[in-house]
């Protein structure tokens, strides 16, 4: 049974009495990769942890389609800016992750070393996660996740402060995903990666999506004046 669209209907996320996103309507999952993007403190990445389910909302529902809440939380997955990894080697990171999924040891076994391979980390399989450095502990972060075969994955500026041959290589990580057939929903401060990895842009700004569609066609003229600024790099917050 298919998990998508998520759909969010009249989200909120409110604290201290202010609303820090929302009211949201939206469907997400129809097209390839979605790339969220606005100023700082947005709302950016409470919209990606509001559909991730690791935070709830304050009014309204997300909903997976067609699916209970416990086998959506089976079938996506998410990555954060600063990935958390398990004080044990990089091959353990991967497997500890399948055998909470109850996989069998030989089914692991294969499915580690693929996504390892992958994510170009065979030669660091047996090093202790926690002395990689930022783009290698991505790259682990994306292989553990490969290896979980998500329908839909949420990526939290995933190259933030990692260097250009690294931030190279963690995109073509996400567009293997994409050519798995993985939704791909994410956030980036880097608009010449939204450029390049967007089927479709969803432009956040003070908690409201002010501007949704199709990646040409919003870098190529943004309807709305915020956006426009944004793009310029004259929107602040
Ligand atoms: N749990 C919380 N309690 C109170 N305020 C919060 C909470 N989480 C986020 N905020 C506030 O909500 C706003 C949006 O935060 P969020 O992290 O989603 O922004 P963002 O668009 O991802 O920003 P950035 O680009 O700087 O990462 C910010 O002003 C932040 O301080």
């Amino acid at each position: 049974m298919a998990i998508l669209p998520l759909a969010l209907a009249g989200v909120r996320f409110v604290r201290a009495g202010e609303t820090l996103l929302g009211p949201l309507d939206l469907e997400l999952g129809a097209c390839g990769t979605s790339v969220v993007i606005g100023p700082n403190g947005a709302g950016k990445s409470l919209l990606l942890r509001l559909c991730h389910g690791l935070l709830a909302p304050s009014a309204g529902r997300v909903r997976w389609c067609g699916a209970d809440a416990g086998s959506a939380a089976q079938r996506q997955a998410m990555v954060f800016q600063q990935p958390v990894v398990l004080r044990r080697s990089v091959l353990a990171n991967v497997d500890y992750a399948l055998a909470l999924r109850g996989l069998p040891r030989r089914e692991r076994q294969r499915r580690a070393a693929e996504a390892l391979a992958l994510a170009g980390l065979e030669a660091l399989a047996r090093r202790p996660a926690h002395v990689l450095s930022g783009g290698e502990r991505q790259r682990l972060a994306l292989a553990r996740v490969w290896a979980l075969r998500p329908e839909v994955l949420f990526l939290d500026e995933p190259t933030a402060s990692l260097d250009p041959a690294a931030t190279a290589a963690v995109e073509a990580l996400i567009g293997r995903f994409r050519q798995a057939g993985t939704v791909v929903v994410m956030t980036t401060h880097d608009l010449g990666q939204a450029r390049r990895l967007a089927d479709e842009v969803l432009f956040l700004y003070r908690g409201q999506v002010r501007e949704r569609a199709p990646a040409a066609a919003f870098f190529a003229a943004p309807a709305c004046a915020e956006a426009r600024a944004f793009v310029r790099g004259e929107l602040l917050w």
